[in-house]
């Protein structure tokens, strides 16, 4: 069996204790990303099988038609990059490791981890010191002031208990049936879309990007925020109406940004105006980007790959899943 694993830029896969459910396959690491779809195709024709390791190479039609003789795509969470339609024509088996392990802790720490170095103005007070300057900027107390949330799922849930242990207040918002998922949980919901960007000292998005969220918090939104608050973006760039969140730090509502996301991934070009603004604190979409989750998550992607090699049954969802997620 020959496997390709897509998108691994940093070949960080191999280094996992997982890699060894692949012994016997034939593994091949594609370091390097391959926009064009007939070249993906023909990269592809070779393998049997494929592993994304994120939503960076769509597998649409067109490239499934040229691949008759893959049997098997595992990707990694849920996006709708991968045509399901066109796997079925192909009698492509697509699978993920949905249902095993949540990327929640690893994406909530880090929320907390920019957080914290936003309040307390970290990255800056480091460079200060290794530029031989022993200056103090004053930071900011979380104990007593107000997180917002927007989204009720898994990794918002997950940032809400490390509020709890700071001492904040937390107000929620979501579509309507996440508002009803959460009031049924008792929290507390802002009593208008607009309270809830307004009252905030600390506002976290973590809602899944699809078509209907494409652009979900736009300029209006950005600028109801307090002149002193924090807007932290962990979850897809997208989610945020195109150039708004420039707009809105230079207009200083919000004070500050935290991102680990991007509309461009990798960003590969110096100066970029967010990035290098005096009030962004960034990542590079390192909010899933431990050893703990990795080996969680790809166990179950070896897993699959090594069941279908050997004829044992697969974990597998129902593909009406696909149409309720998406990403960039
Ligand atoms: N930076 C990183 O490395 C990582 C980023 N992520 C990203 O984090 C985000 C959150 O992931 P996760 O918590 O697992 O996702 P979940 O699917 O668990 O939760 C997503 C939430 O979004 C809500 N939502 C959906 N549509 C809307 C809408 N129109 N308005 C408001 N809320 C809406 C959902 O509510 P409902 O379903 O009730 O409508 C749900 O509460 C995702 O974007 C994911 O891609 C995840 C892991 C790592
Ligand atoms: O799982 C996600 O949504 C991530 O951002 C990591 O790819």
């Amino acid at each position: 069996m020959k496997l390709a694993i897509l998108d691994d830029w940093f070949d960080t896969l191999r280094t996992l204790p997982c890699f060894t459910k692949l012994d016997g396959i034939d593994v091949t690491v594609f370091t390097d990303h391959e926009p064009d779809p007939d070249r993906l195709a023909e990269r592809l024709k070779p393998f049997d099988a494929v592993v994304l390791f994120r939503e960076r190479s769509a597998m649409t039609a067109q490239i499934l038609r040229q691949l008759p003789n893959l049997k098997l795509i595992s990707q990694r969470s849920v996006y709708p990059h991968v045509d399901v339609d066109a796997c079925t024509a192909n009698g492509t088996l697509l699978c993920s490791n949905m249902h095993a392990g949540t990327p929640s802790f690893a994406a909530a720490e880090h929320t907390w981890a920019l957080i914290l170095a936003a309040m307390r103005q970290i990255p800056q007070q480091m460079a200060n010191m290794q530029a031989g300057r022993w200056q103090m900027g004053v930071g900011k107390t979380l104990n007593g002031r107000t997180l917002g949330l927007y989204g009720y799922g898994r990794i918002a849930k997950a940032v809400e208990t490390y509020a709890t242990a700071f001492g904040m207040n937390v107000l929620w918002w979501s579509s309507e049936a996440g508002r009803a998922r959460a009031k049924a949980d008792g929290k507390t919901i802002a009593s208008s879309r607009d309270a809830f960007f307004s009252t905030p000292d600390v506002i976290s998005v973590h809602v899944r990007l699809k078509p209907s969220t494409r652009g979900l918090i736009t300029a209006h939104d950005l600028a109801l925020m307090r002149d002193d608050a924090l807007f932290v973006n962990t979850s897809r760039a997208g989610l945020i109406e195109p150039d708004a969140m420039l707009n809105a730090l230079n207009a200083g509502r919000p004070e500050k940004a935290a991102l680990d996301v991007f509309d461009v991934e990798p960003i590969t070009w110096l100066d970029d105006p967010l990035i290098t603004h005096p009030n962004v604190t960034c990542t590079p979409h390192i909010g899933f980007v431990t050893e703990d989750e990795f080996e969680l998550q790809f166990s179950d992607i070896f897993d699959q790959v090594a069941a279908y090699k050997n004829s044992a049954p697969i974990h597998m969802i129902n593909p009406s899943v696909w149409d309720q997620t998406a990403s960039q």
